[in-house]
């Protein structure tokens, strides 16, 4: 049933294609040690050297305001299927010490309800999946949470990934989780980094059930090191295991071929959307996890990849939005422009999900 109003919908959607392939710029965090070289820099006129901002101008040259594009994008997409993909940290929610106080606005949180209504809408998270659907507390978007490595999807016959795919039925929607086996060692894990970190003041660890994050924003710059060279040496014993840095954070994850971008991929797929030449998925985030999204939709040569980002940034992205408050504007007008620029039904009444 689900998936017949599924097909409805697709028929009555719209899009496109993504501009040129971004320019790289700065890496964002301090401390990574993975980060990459920038390979190309902003033309060092006096006037940049004397103010920030002209930095940022010159980089926004290259990624461009999605709010001052979106008529541009809009007039491309029209007659297209959409679909909208955000991250949810630092995209939905502002940055905030305390990750487990990263509350989403009400006004967010009405604005994404009303995109859900007219677009099918994913939230691709670190967070573990429960943990993110707590935050955002809505029953007609998708969630993938654990970067992707656990995935709660419409119903549809789910290809099959090394046969490690696992189908758990739960109402109408199809769990997907492609390193459930890492469960056991992932709990080890946590306990042996809690163990190690706990003399570290500021450190925090969080469980983010596919994978584990270690967060340093309170940790005082001189521990730093030490509580780097911890976790180092917890994850010694686990080469099955890798390390990435986000934004003051160091994530611990199985290193398995799966990340935000072979999520994005597979929603697509489970959406019935994959194949299509007329699919406009537009892709938010705003951390180094989400560039493997923003690839994916360069490589599919169509879509909008669109960064959150306050400084220049090294990014794949083709659009940028500044904050968090540039992402409320960009999705009121997206669900305000879905209104006007049809008279089809709203997403909800074709799909018949709500909340
Ligand atoms: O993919 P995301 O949804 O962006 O998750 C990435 C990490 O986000 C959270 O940490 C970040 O936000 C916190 C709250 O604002 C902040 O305190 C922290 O410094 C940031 O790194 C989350 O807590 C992590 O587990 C995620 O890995």
């Amino acid at each position: 049933m689900f998936r017949k109003n599924l097909g409805k919908f697709n028929k009555v959607m719209g899009f496109q294609r993504s501009t040129s392939k971004s320019q790289r710029v700065q890496p964002d965090n301090d401390h990574s040690i993975n980060k990459k070289a920038p390979n190309t820099s902003p033309v060092w006129t006096k006037e940049l050297i004397a103010s920030p901002d002209a930095n940022y101008k010159s980089w926004m040259v290259k990624h461009p305001s999605a709010l001052h594009s979106f008529d541009q994008m809009m007039k491309i997409a029209k007659g297209k299927k959409i679909a909208i993909f955000l991250d949810y940290d630092g995209t939905l929610s502002p940055i905030v010490n305390d990750p487990e106080r990263a509350f989403m606005s009400n006004e967010m949180r009405s604005a994404l309800r009303e995109v859900a209504k007219c677009f099918p809408t994913a939230i691709i998270s670190g967070r573990s999946r429960d943990k993110v659907k707590g935050f955002v507390q809505l029953n007609n978007v998708y969630y993938a949470g654990s970067h992707g490595m656990d995935i709660m999807a419409p119903p549809r016959p789910v290809k099959s990934l090394d046969g490690r795919n696992q189908i758990d039925k739960k109402g109408n929607e199809v769990v997907f989780q492609p390193a459930k086996e890492f469960l056991p060692t992932i709990q080890k894990i946590r306990r042996a980094l809690e163990e190690k970190s706990k003399e570290i003041k500021g450190a925090r660890v969080e469980d983010n059930r596919f994978c584990i994050s270690v967060h340093y924003r309170l940790v005082r710059d001189e521990d730093y090191a030490l509580l780097e060279e911890n976790v180092k040496s917890v994850l010694a014993h686990y080469p099955e295991f890798r390390l990435n840095w986000g934004k003051k954070v160091m994530e611990i994850r199985p290193a398995i071929e799966w990340d935000k971008g072979h999520a994005l991929e597979y929603l697509l797929d489970t959406l019935g959307l994959s194949n299509s030449t007329d699919v406009v998925p537009v892709y938010i985030g705003d951390d180094r996890t989400d560039e493997d999204a923003f690839k994916v939709i360069q490589r599919r040569g169509q879509g909008y990849p669109i960064i959150v980002a306050s400084s220049p940034k090294d990014t794949e992205a083709s659009y940028s939005l500044h904050d968090t408050s540039e992402v409320l504007t960009f999705l009121l007008r997206l669900a305000r422009w879905r209104k006007y620029s049809s008279s089809s039904r709203a997403v909800s009444q074709i799909w018949g999900v709500g909340n």
